[in-house]
Formats: structure tokens, C-alpha cells, sequence
């Protein structure tokens, strides 16, 4: 299995794309209408931002869950041991943010929200009648208005040699939501799970692509017919230790009456997950 970049504006962009979700689970856009000048400057400052002590003003909400997760309270994947090597920001437009940071931020998760519109479309026009037949409402109609869109900063510190064994920067996983929308991050590390489980492919991580992979949810409302699939972000080697890796994946997540299936709402859903991961 190879992911292959999918020019954004190609003639059969949409086709090529969707057909990559269904195969692999991820699909990789070039030439997408995301500036990367924007991504690079929120690299910059929301390392400078995990870089001061400022950000312990403001911790984590925990009814709400916005705001500063410290590596402390950091998530342990399910089904594993060790904490992920990670501290992260959890940016809503109703949620807090540092006055400085607020601008740039929420013009980058409108942005990526009104890609994700067209993004989800697409996956719609491609998705065989049996399988749309099952969605309760336009996929893209989903996430409109929704509150609960999650845009994560994320910071993996430099290693210090004292991690504990068997941790890495995030261990595998499956998204939780509708589909997330991933740029290329600042240093390399992401990998998807290919067609056995002891396969591990790297994503494509030129700066400037835009990554883009199918959550638990759409899995959920498209019977299967999209799958979720493992990813794992992996510890650097040699120099690349000293490095820090800043990530910004935007979780789509539909308004929480939303039907997915039979058995769930959005918001039925949601909370399962985040029971079993401990964050609630
Ligand atoms: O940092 C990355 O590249 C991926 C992060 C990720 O998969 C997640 O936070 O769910
Ligand atoms: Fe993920």
C-alpha cells in the first residue's frame, strides 16, 4: 500500500480522493486551497506559546474540555499502557484562547471548516447508493453549526532520554469523529497501518500536504464502507531527538442530534469514546 498526493485541482481530484479514503483510510491533497505561509506561522507561534510558562494559565476546562492538557493528563490510547508524549491545546471558537494567538487560529479553523464542507461532498458523491442511502442527512450538513469541531494544537517535546519504556509521541490509534484534516506537520513521524497489523506506512509529509483520514463516526454512519484506520505518530532518532513536532489535526465532528446509525447519535458516541480513553 502507497499513498499517493492527489492534485486538489485536477479534473478527477474528487474521484481519486475518495477512492484513496476507501482503500486506505487517508487521502493526501496537494495544491489546496489552505495557505501554507498560515500553517507555518501557527507552528511558530504556538511553539513559542508551549515554549513560555503562560500556558499553564490556561489549563484545561474539564467539562468543556478547552484549553492546555499538560503532558500529565495526556491521553493513553485504548488498549494501551503508556501515556502518549504529548501536551496539547484544544482550540474552539467559544473556548479559551490567549488573546494573541486568537486571530490567526480562528481564521485557520474557518478556513479548514469550509474545506471540510466541500471535502465531505465529495465523499458523498462517491459513496455508492447503498451507502448514502443509510446517511440520515448530507454529510456536509453534519458539521454545520456544530460547537463541537475540535481544532488540537499539538506539541511533542523534544525526547530527554527518561521517557518511559515502550512510550512513543502517539501510540496507535483510530480518530473518534467524521474525518479529520491534518497538514503536513514540521517533522516527520506519522504512519498508517497497512493491510496486516505489524505494517506500518509513513504518510507523505512534504510541508504543505494536507492530510486527510476517515474517523470512528463516518465509519460508523457509512456501514463500514469507510474505514477508520490505525495511525501512530513515532519517536525521532539521532539529532531529531532534540526536535520538537508541532501537529494541527482539525477533528470534523457533526452536531451532537445528529443520527449516525441505528445505534448512535453523535453524542452517544462521543462520550462512549471518551470514557474508554479517561478523559471524562
Ligand atoms: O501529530 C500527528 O501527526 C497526528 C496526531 C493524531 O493522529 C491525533 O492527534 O489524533
Ligand atoms: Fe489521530
Amino acid at each position: 500500500m502507497k499513498l499517493e498526493a492527489v492534485d486538489y485541482t485536477a479534473d478527477n481530484a474528487a474521484e481519486l480522493f475518495v477512492e484513496s479514503l476507501r482503500k486506505t483510510g487517508f487521502g493526501v491533497l496537494k495544491n489546496h486551497p489552505i495557505q501554507h505561509s498560515v500553517v507555518n506561522s501557527i507552528y511558530q507561534n504556538w511553539q513559542t506559546f508551549f515554549d513560555s510558562a503562560e500556558k499553564q494559565d490556561y489549563l484545561y476546562n474539564k467539562g468543556t474540555q478547552d484549553g492546555f492538557f499538560p503532558q500529565s493528563v495526556s491521553e493513553t490510547a485504548k488498549g494501551h499502557k503508556e501515556k502518549d508524549i504529548k501536551e496539547y491545546y484544544h482550540y474552539y471558537p467559544w473556548g479559551q484562547c490567549p488573546d494573541a494567538l486568537k486571530e490567526e487560529i480562528a481564521n485557520y479553523y474557518a478556513a479548514a471548516n469550509e474545506l471540510a464542507t466541500e471535502l465531505l461532498s465529495w465523499i458523498e458523491k462517491y459513496s455508492p447508493n447503498e451507502v448514502s442511502d443509510k446517511y440520515s442527512e448530507p454529510l456536509s450538513n453534519m458539521i454545520k453549526d456544530s460547537d463541537q469541531t475540535l481544532l488540537r494544537v499539538l506539541h511533542y517535546p523534544p525526547l530527554k532520554g527518561d521517557e518511559t519504556p515502550g512510550a512513543i509521541r502517539a501510540a496507535a490509534h483510530e480518530d473518534i469523529n467524521l474525518i479529520t484534516i491534518l497538514p503536513a506537520a514540521n517533522e516527520p513521524g506519522l504512519q498508517v497501518q497497512g493491510a496486516t497489523s505489524d505494517e506500518w506506512i509513513d504518510v507523505p509529509c512534504d510541508f504543505g500536504n494536507l492530510i486527510i483520514n476517515i474517523g470512528d463516526m463516518l465509519q460508523e454512519a457509512s456501514g463500514g464502507h469507510f474505514p477508520s484506520t490505525s495511525h501512530r505518530v513515532i519517536n525521532p532518532e539521532g539529532m531529531d531527538t532534540t526536535k520538537s513536532r508541532i501537529s494541527l489535526p482539525l477533528f470534523l465532528h457533526p452536531r451532537p442530534d445528529v443520527k449516525l446509525s441505528e445505534r448512535h447519535t453523535a453524542e452517544t458516541y462521543l462520550q462512549e469514546r471518551l470514557k474508554e480513553l479517561g478523559v471524562i
